[in-house]
């Protein structure tokens, strides 16, 4: 993926009155440049209205830029689009793309006409889906009767049939549950390593991004306002993950050195540390001061994060 000074400008007509309408531009995405090589896992994230849409739309060739040079796979994606498709494959979890109506396996077999994938890759790619994504018991079942995670699942492997080398995730894990969200990053981990497969995903879950890329880009107002590691985003913004403990009974707040006890309710209580510290460390401290039954560490959301690293550096 190779994006030089891209623009897109909506023209959009607002009601300025009771009859009047008033011409107005709106800059989603304004002069972002960034490169992603073949195999990288990739990060996009921002608030709503960001950006972040309008660029895999550009990415894909549904929506050409006002302004700037893109590539993909060294192909200008508004220019050749359908080609461009038979080396993309894109996942939007709000939507599907399956065939609402149709069990699954008919939608794969969609697939496989329309992408004209060769029998035997198409089946060879189905098997691993199937295997690798648990959908052996789901095809024979009508999309609109999957529960979210299974359509989501289906979603994955409808996307990859053709053995795209470049794959756009847009929140691929919203609204799962924890099982299904670890079923598809490990997938998705798989894939990577297995095909090379080049991955931008979009996504509100931080753990997706800790898990699945290396390296995470920020946008917000159409501008590219962080490119790096995700370490360095969290020291940016100091962002703080939080440890929920249950004690024993009730107790007075927990006294450690690595962390400051923010809320305590009955015989739980949430213990704030710097995201970037291992929780390892403050766990072992906490069992060895205090009578822990259970704990679960909360990562913080990409809107905290991102809210707090505008508050520390304003000039961004
Ligand atoms: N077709 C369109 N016409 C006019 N304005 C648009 C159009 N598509 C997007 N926009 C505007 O462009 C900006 C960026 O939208 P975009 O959908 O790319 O954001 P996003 O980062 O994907 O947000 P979200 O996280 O909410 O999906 C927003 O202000 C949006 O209202």
């Amino acid at each position: 993926m190779e994006l030089d000074g891209i623009e897109k400008v909506f023209d959009v007509r607002r009601k300025a009155g009771r009859l009047r309408r008033e011409k107005h531009q709106v800059r989603a995405v304004d002069g972002i440049s960034f490169r992603v090589p073949r195999g990288e896992m990739v990060g996009y994230i921002g608030p709503n209205g960001a950006g972040k849409s309008t660029t895999i739309k550009m990415l894909t060739g549904i929506l050409t830029p006002s302004a700037g040079r893109l590539r993909v796979a060294g192909i200008d994606p508004s220019r050749e689009r359908t080609r461009l498709a038979q080396r993309i494959g894109v996942v939007f979890g709000q939507r599907t793309t399956l065939w609402w109506d149709l069990p699954l396996k008919d939608s794969y077999r969609l697939v496989h006409r329309m992408y004209r994938v060769p029998d035997r890759r198409f089946r060879d790619n189905l098997d691993r889906c199937v295997e690798l994504l648990d959908l052996a018991d789901l095809l024979d079942v009508p999309v609109r009767q999957l529960s979210l995670g299974q359509r989501m699942r289906g979603d994955i492997a409808a996307a990859l049939l053709h053995d795209p080398e470049v794959l756009y995730l847009d929140e691929p894990t919203i609204g799962l549950d924890v099982i299904s969200k670890a079923k598809v990053r490990e997938f998705l981990l798989d894939l990577n390593a297995e095909r090379g497969t080049t991955v931008l995903l979009t996504t509100h879950d931080l753990t997706d991004i800790e898990q699945l890329c290396k390296r995470v880009m920020v946008i917000d107002h159409g501008r590219l306002m962080y490119d790096g590691a995700l370490a360095g985003l969290h020291e940016i913004g100091e962002s703080e993950r939080t440890l929920v403990v249950d004690l024993e009974r009730e107790l007075p707040p927990v006294v450690l050195d690595s962390a400051r006890t923010v809320k305590v309710e009955g015989p739980r209580q949430w213990l704030a540390f710097p995201a970037s510290q291992s929780a390892a460390p403050l766990v072992a401290a906490l069992a060895d001061k205090y009578p822990v039954v259970d704990l679960s560490v909360r990562e913080p959301d990409i809107e905290a994060v991102i809210a707090k690293m505008y508050a520390e550096r304003p000039g961004l």
